[in-house]
This record gives structure tokens, sequence and C-alpha cells, in this order.
């Protein structure tokens, strides 16, 4: 006291400790939660798993009135088991949430132990005695705790399933975040400042921003969860060197327990695989599979493989159309005509992505392109049109094959027969998701039998698949019209290199001070 006499509350014991912001955070959506109204009537097959109320109302919000096999199946020993799980269904069965809801539910069990610890603290704190971990020193600690990662193949799908998590966990409070390549590096690195509780990546992009020492992602060998989705893509070359890094110091806090989930379509033909398949590349998936269940030292997991011998959906009406190579386009032109509805169709390369689509644009079909050399914003936004409107079409490789959720996509089409059985899988998986009907047509020319072949064979179809009816009577004019339109696409292509040729030219004459006349070129000097 100035006057030099003491403060007489100074004499007063006094033992309450400051809190921050993250505990009024955390006291204040408790209480909110306790106020959520959810209808465990309507939404009863969910009960027996011991979801937390915030996530039944993310459930309920979403219309989910009862889970999917596969859901029914995990849910159980992943969350009151705590075990690791090897899963694997059909596509659009629902994999995302049978290892994002027991990541959710984790975490939310994980926070409320903190809370609790933190009321421990502050009583403690009243009654004046310590507590091993004070709530002060936690708020003053910078860095908040990652508990899980979620590796995926394709940047897409590491941003849908991101949203996926996010409708689920709206009540929860969880921050998840998606670090993809592509997009600005600092932005991304803005987000982990936030201390997301989850992170959602690819690997490339994540293995990155660790090396640079991103010190949320510093945490990556103490978190408690960790999903691996289309694992059997992440196994072949370009994306298993990079996971098998993250993997590895993912790995280095060996006594740290963690919970896995390894998840894929495809994920036990890769992994047991049937024996035509062990033939040629599989005997490596299955030693990278084993290397992969070695180092994230999974000893006892459950096996949860309700993939049928098809590995499709069963509400997909698959068939085909045997055709000579030029006769394709006639086949796509009169198939976007004659079904209109949201159709997906496939190429194996970047070169017939681009070709069809200008071939489709003089035919005012108007497609999106979707491919791995397209700035990714660009994909991004061809995939929101795509979504959005009805009777859309998008023209892609392999990129979209994987995970994409789009709702409604009526058709798929392999307009080139695809390299492998598991592509035919995924591609195919775009349409009949989550119980909806959908169809499927593989183009085959001559030189694609051979592949097609490997696909029955590796997909147990006892029959060839059907033939695609067609109204031979339409095909003239769809002819007619198609090789009009090649036609001008020849032309265009035609100028379009003469111009840039001329554009050249001009641009050296002009280097070299000489004046071009007139085209074909003569020189002035
Ligand atoms: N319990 C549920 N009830 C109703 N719809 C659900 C349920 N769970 C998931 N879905 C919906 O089913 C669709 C497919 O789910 P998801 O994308 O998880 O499938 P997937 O098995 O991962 O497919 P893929 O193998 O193609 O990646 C999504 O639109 C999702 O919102």
């Amino acid at each position: 006291m100035t006057n030099g006499k003491q403060n007489p509350l100074a004499m007063v014991q006094f033992p309450l400790q400051s809190v921050g912001v993250q505990w009024i955070k955390q006291k204040i959506k408790k209480e909110q939660n306790e106020s959520l109204n959810v209808d465990y009537v309507e939404l009863q097959a969910w009960n027996v798993f011991g979801l937390p109320k915030s996530i039944m109302c993310g459930l309920q919000d979403l219309k989910f009135h009862e889970p999917t096999q596969i859901q029914s199946l995990t849910l159980p020993a992943a969350i009151l088991g705590k075990r690791d799980i090897l899963g694997s269904s059909e596509t659009g069965s629902g994999k995302t949430l049978a290892f994002g809801l027991p990541i959710l539910a984790g975490i939310i069990e994980f926070k409320n132990q903190c809370t609790y610890l933190d009321d421990a603290d502050m009583l403690s704190a009243d009654t004046g005695s310590n507590h091993t971990e004070s709530i002060a020193s936690k708020e003053n600690s910078k860095i908040k705790p990652l508990y899980a990662l979620i590796l995926t193949p394709t940047r897409e799908l590491a941003i849908q399933i991101k949203n996926h998590l996010d409708a689920v966990a709206k009540y929860t409070g969880i921050n998840i975040a998606t670090i993809v390549g592509g997009m600005a590096a600092v932005k991304q690195e803005r987000l982990l400042q936030k201390g997301p509780e989850i992170v959602v990546a690819t690997p490339g992009r994540l293995w990155e921003l660790i090396q640079q020492g991103n010190s949320h992602l510093s945490q990556v060998d103490n978190i408690k969860y960790l999903a691996i989705d289309e694992t059997d893509r992440m196994l072949e070359k370009g994306h298993f060197h990079e996971l098998h890094n993250l993997l590895e110091k993912i790995n280095l806090n060996k006594g740290h327990k963690r919970q896995n989930f390894v998840f894929s379509a495809t994920l036990v033909r890769a992994s047991s695989g049937n024996k035509s398949r062990m033939k040629f590349k599989d005997m490596n998936s299955t030693q990278k599979m084993q290397k992969i269940i070695n180092i994230l030292g999974i000893t006892n997991p459950k096996l949860v493989d309700i993939t049928s011998g098809a590995g499709t959906s069963s509400t997909l009406t698959e068939c085909r159309i045997s055709c000579d190579m030029p006769e394709k386009d006639y086949y796509l032109y009169y198939f976007l005509k004659k079904h209109p509805g949201k159709t997906l169709v496939f190429c194996n390369s970047i070169g017939c992505v681009k070709r069809l689509c200008n071939l489709l644009n003089l035919l005012e079909c108007h497609p999106l392109p979707l491919h791995a050399s397209m700035p990714q914003r660009q994909r991004l936004k061809n995939l929101e049109r795509f979504r959005d409107f009805s009777n859309s079409i998008l023209i892609a490789t392999d990129v979209a094959a994987r995970g994409l959720d789009i709702p409604c996509v009526e058709h798929v089409l392999h307009y080139q027969t695809p390299r492998t059985s598991e592509n035919y899988i995924h591609r195919s998986g775009r349409t009949a998701r989550a119980s909806e009907e959908g169809i499927t047509v593989l183009f085959m020319e001559p030189n694609e039998v051979k592949n097609y072949l490997k696909i029955c064979s590796a997909l147990e179809k006892s029959k060839d698949l059907p033939i695609f009816p067609v109204h031979e009577n339409y095909l003239k004019a769809v002819k007619e019209r198609v090789n009009l339109a090649r036609e001008i696409d020849k032309l265009q292509l035609h100028i379009r290199k003469t111009n840039s040729e001329v554009g050249w030219i001009q641009k050296m004459a002009k280097n070299m001070d000489i004046i071009v006349a007139e085209y074909p070129f003569v020189f002035v000097h």
C-alpha cells in the first residue's frame, strides 16, 4: 500500500487460479449441449453405440436415421472396443462415418476428460491443494492438441471428407482442417495455427509442411487416431513412398497408443486378393499392405469386409457397348442426348478428356473437364458446377474415380475400359450411392477386350455384361452431327496451330528486325 500499511486482503489466503478463454468456451459448449434436443426414438438404431449427444444431433440434422451396414459392423468394435479397424465395403456405403464417428466420439471423450481435470484443478485450487497439471499452464501452452489425422489420395476427396465430418460435428465444437497440394501453403499454415483437432490431408503437402517444421503438425507422432482412406490407392506407385515416410514419422513415438482405421472399397482385394490378381502386382500390394500394418503396429484388428464378389453397389445396373474405336464418339453423343441426367464420363488419359471436351462443346453438350494438370482452383470449381447443376456432364480421368460423393449422379460411362478392376469398381461407384439407383456403361473397342475380360474375371462375373440397348434408327443423324463436329474440331485445331506458328514467326522476326509481309511468309530485309 502506498501509505506503508499492508493491504488486509493480502493477508487472507486466496487460492483461486486464473482460467483462460478455452475453459470458458468449453463450459459454454457443455451448457449448450445440455440444451440440445435429440429425438432418441427416431435415432434409436444409433443408441447402442454410446455416441455423444452433440454427434446424435448432427446425425439427426442430416436425417441419418440409422447406420449403414459398414457403420453397424464397425462402430461397436471401434467406439466401445477401441480396436483398430481394417474395413472394406462397396462404394457409397458410408465408410467415411465408419471411421469418422469413432474419431469424433473419441475426441469428445478426451476433451471431456480435460474439462474434468480442469474442474478438478479448480477444485484443488479452491481447497488449496496442488494438482499436477495446472489450468494456467495448459492455457499458457499455445499448442492445441492434434488428435486425429485422416489421409486420402486426392485433394477433392480430402475436402469432401472434411465437409462430411463438419456436418456431423456441427454441435461438437471440433475444428477440422484440410491440408492439400495445389492450394496456397500460407493459407494452410494459417489454418493450422488455429490448432484444428483433426487434419484431413493428402500425403505430399502434409509431408512438406511437417518437414518445414510446422508446430501443430509436430504432434503427428502423438495423435490418438489415424485413418487411411482409399488405402489400396495409397499403396500404388507415386503415393506409397510419401505414405511410407509419413507413417514412419507418425510412428516415431513407439510407446504411444493410437487407434488406426485402414479403409477402402477394394482393400481386401488388394491385401488378401484372389489368386488371379496375386499373379501380377498383388504380391507387391500384399507386401506393402503388410508393411503398413507392421509400421502402424496393428496386431489385433477387427476386419470388417462386406464387399460382395462384385465390389460394386447392388443398386447399380452395369452394361456395355462394344464397337470400333471411331464409333465410341457416336455412342457417347447418342447416350448423352437420349439419356439426359448427371453423367460422369471417365477416360484413361488427359489427352482423351481434352479431345472429348472440345468435341462435345461443339455439339453443345457443354461438358466440364477434370484432370490432374488443371489448376486446383479450376478443378474444384468444375466439381462444384457438376454438383450444382442437374443434367451436367463431367469428363474426367481417374482423379475423380475415388471416393467423390456427388449426389444424384445417374450415369457413369467408361469411355475407355479401365485398366484395373479396382478402377472399374471405384469409377462405377460414383453412381448408385447410398442405396440410390445408377447405371454404368463400359465402352469397349476390340483392343480393350483383354482388359474387359480381366475385369470380369477379377470381379468373379460368370456372364458378360449385358449389351446397352441402342435405338439404331437414331444413329444416322447422330453420326452426321458427330462427323461434322469432328471436321470443325480438326479445322479449329489447324487454325490454332497456324496462329501459334504465325505468332512465333512474327515474334522471332521482330527480334531479328525483319518485316513479315504476308502468309505464307515473305521476308523483307
Ligand atoms: N447412416 C447413413 N444414413 C444415410 N446416408 C448416409 C449414412 N452414412 C453415410 N451416408 C451418405 O452416404 C453417402 C456415401 O457415403 P461415403 O462417401 O462415406 O461412402 P464410401 O463408402 O466412403 O464411398 P467410396 O468407397 O466411394 O468412397 C454420402 O452421401 C453420405 O452422406
